[in-house]
């Protein structure tokens, strides 16, 4: 492999390549009639440039590209619609490629071997770089629906269910119950890490043993089958279990929409597969080229659509089907175990977004100005609402718990960050997914790494969750975590272990 070949991601690193050669058609491209009329063999090279770590960390198709549903798109568009230059097939076929989630770049080499060329010759060979920068000048195939099957019985996969596309209004955010300024009292704890077990928020509050591997199952199971416990809306104080079906196994044929859509969510995979799809792209930017409507996927911000008043981005868009997200929550002031979880209660009853597992709960000492220490907990979510109704709906749930942002990263009764929401990246003025600093903090890495030992953070900085958790700069400031800080009686203040409340220093 030549180093001129390489493309890297925006931190430098080179990116991983999947090449398909000598993918060949009969086409009818060419500018004379009788190469319209006879055909003759195209012949096409593609370099997939992506990074497949996260694929090949859950063994999981859906977060890299499918070589052999890529080699026939390359091939339909060979064998497709005659056009007069082979430019021009390495350009629809660049956008076709493009136009696959994960692809961050692609080359093409069309090679016609029997073009109509006077002298003897070897072959004649147009090649091709496209990317996100330098988008392809065309359109990419489109296969007609039915055309291409998916599903593989590993990954099941569903029909796109129309129904499915609009999340369920937000609750009105209930009336703000300020709390005293207090230090923390904390339930049973333990030292800290390695914590065993993930916590599943239905075992917790149905009073069993929160160390089962529940939460996992909940967390894979699926929208539309029965099998796995999940949670639903709960009173006030108390997360109730209910049902989420689970998706029926087997091998399952999907119909094509649309060359970009994702494998269908899959909820059989390992717990890596907690990123999933989100952005519709061809609902974000209904009138743009797929190749735009892709790197939509990537940098949510870039297609603002003026509706009315109100300036729409990807992040208003939700997902075509429920996505995973991952939320972290942080409390140092007043009674703030019982605060968390007044928040999962509150979480769970949020329409549109489901609890699937909530993790130890971790006390950890601040990071930034001096203050009590944190008790920090990660929850596991499903959900349907789009990025910024996800991020209204924790805003709704903190001013319950009379947040007030007073101090940057000064204490609070309340904190609920967005960690992650499917496989959304983007910035925007009021929202960054991932977190922009989730990545650098154990207070969130450790505990979700605990509840999800194989997680791995997208995006810029991302990687395995566990690992990052124990590099992090703040892991020493993890002093312990309790697994049963759901159910168990919270002691009062003057109970809670040596050094509660103390400030610390990073
Ligand atoms: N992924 C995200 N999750 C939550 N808030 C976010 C996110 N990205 C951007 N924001 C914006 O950050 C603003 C400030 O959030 P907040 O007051 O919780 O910050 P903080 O807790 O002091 O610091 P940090 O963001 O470092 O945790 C919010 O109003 C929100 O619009
Ligand atoms: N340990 C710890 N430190 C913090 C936390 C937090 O949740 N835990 N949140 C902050 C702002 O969100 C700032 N510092």
């Amino acid at each position: 492999m030549n180093a001129q070949d390489d493309v890297h991601d925006e931190g430098g690193r080179r990116l991983d390549q999947i090449r398909l050669t000598g993918l060949s058609a009969t086409g009818y491209h060419g500018v004379f009639a009788h190469e319209r009329r006879e055909g003759q063999t195209f012949v096409a090279d593609v370099v997939v440039h992506l990074d497949t770590r996260r694929a090949a960390a859950g063994d999981d198709l859906a977060h890299t590209v499918d070589y052999g549903e890529l080699a026939q798109l390359v091939v339909a568009v060979l064998g497709g619609e005659p056009v007069d230059l082979v430019e021009t097939v390495a350009e629809r076929i660049a956008a076709t490629v493009l136009a696959r989630p994960h692809v961050q770049a692609v080359d093409v080499a069309v090679h016609k071997p029997q073009a109509p060329i006077t002298v003897p010759f070897g072959d004649v060979v147009v090649a091709i770089r496209r990317d996100r920068t330098k988008l392809p000048a065309a359109e990419p195939y489109r296969p007609p629906t039915g055309q291409v099957r998916r599903g593989d019985g590993r990954h099941p996969v569903t029909a796109d269910q129309p129904g499915a596309r609009s999340a369920p209004p937000l609750a009105e955010p209930p009336a703000p119950t300020p709390e005293p300024a207090q230090p923390v009292p904390v339930a049973t704890a333990q030292a800290a890490p390695p914590v065993p077990a993930r916590v599943s928020v239905a075992d917790a509050l149905s009073g069993g043993v929160p160390t089962t591997d529940a939460g996992r199952r909940a967390h894979d199971a699926g929208p539309d089958g029965a099998g796995a416990v999940l949670v639903g809306p709960a009173p006030t104080g108390a997360v109730p279990t209910g049902v989420m079906p689970a998706v029926p196994a087997g091998p399952a044929a999907e119909a094509w929409s649309a060359p970009h859509e994702e494998p269908s969510y899959s909820y059989d995979g390992p717990p890596t597969e907690l990123m999933a799809p989100v952005v519709d792209v061809e609902r974000t930017a209904p009138t743009s080229p797929a190749p735009e409507a892709a790197r939509t996927e990537l940098m949510a911000p870039v297609t603002d659509v003026v509706e009315g008043e109100l300036v729409l981005d990807a992040f208003d868009e939700p997902p075509a089907h429920p996505v995973r997200a991952v939320l972290a929550l942080g409390a140092n002031l007043g009674p703030a175990q019982d605060t968390l979880r007044q928040a999962v209660a509150d979480l769970a009853a949020t329409p549109g977004l489901e609890v699937v597992a909530v993790s130890p709960l971790a006390r950890t000492a601040a990071v930034g100005p001096e203050q009590p220490d944190y008790l920090n907990a990660v929850v596991l979510t499903r959900t349907t609402l789009a990025p910024r109704e996800l991020l209204r709906a924790v805003q709704a749930v903190e001013l319950r718990h009379g947040r007030e942002r007073r101090e940057h990263w000064g204490p609070r009764t309340l904190d609920i960050d967005v960690v992650v929401h499917g496989e959304t990246l983007g910035v925007t003025d009021d929202l960054e997914l991932p977190h922009p600093r989730a990545h650098q903090r154990a207070f969130v890495l450790q505990p979700w790494a605990q509840v999800d030992p194989e997680a791995v953070l997208p995006g810029l900085g991302g990687g395995p969750v566990a690992l990052l958790a124990a590099t992090a700069p703040d892991r020493d400031g993890v002093r312990w975590m309790a697994l049963d800080w759901l159910t168990a009686p919270v002691p009062a203040a003057n109970a809670e272990p040596d050094g509660a409340g103390e400030a610390h220093h990073p």
